[in-house]
């Protein structure tokens, strides 16, 4: 029962997204230079999740605060996850990169924010009317599930429409691991 309250509740949020969303992004990925990801807390593991498969699929992605985290350059896109869009720490990095001239996306649950404002673009992941509060899936829970599932359709956009095959997918993956 829980287990389908919660596939309900991702279901109804990837419904009421913007189909346009996986080409957008795309397009977005390939202008770009290099890609940075940032995300606080929950919101930040999911920006792992996508950034790893970015890597398994040929882009040169960095996650901000690694300490081996180049600096970011004009040209490169920063993707922010932030369901709020109000963090403070990643209203600081979207400041800074944007002095810098990089390109900024905001991938979030509201149409209307901080960061929203400062970005380049916003990705809304469903609609504000299906956050309200559920039972069981506290704070940020239904925006950080939907969006994990959101990106990995992304991936999944972009496997098919370059035809990566999963081998030198694997092949990119870490040996050290
Ligand atoms: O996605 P936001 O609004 O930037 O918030 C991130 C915060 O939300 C949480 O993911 C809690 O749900 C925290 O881990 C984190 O500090």
């Amino acid at each position: 029962m829980h287990q389908q309250l919660i596939i309900d509740k991702i279901s109804g949020i990837l419904a009421a997204t913007d189909d346009s969303y996986d080409q957008k992004l795309t397009t977005l990925l390939d202008q770009a230079k290099r890609v940075f990801v940032s995300g606080a807390g929950r919101s930040g593991l999911i920006g792992r999740f996508f950034a790893m498969r970015l890597m398994h699929s040929g882009y040169d992605v960095s996650v901000v605060g690694e300490i081996v985290t180049p600096s970011i350059k004009a040209g490169d896109l920063l993707i922010i996850i932030s369901g709020s869009g109000e963090t403070e720490q990643l209203i600081a990095f979207t400041k800074r990169a944007k002095e810098i001239g990089a390109k900024i996306l905001l991938i979030s649950a509201k149409s209307d924010s901080t960061i929203g404002d400062l970005a380049d673009a916003v990705f809304q992941v469903g609609t504000s009317e299906l956050y309200g509060k559920v039972k069981g899936m506290p704070m940020g829970t239904v925006f950080e599930l939907s969006t994990l599932f959101f990106l990995e359709a992304i991936i999944s956009h972009i496997i098919h429409e370059k035809g990566i095959p999963e081998e030198e997918m694997r092949s990119r993956h870490a040996n050290l691991e």
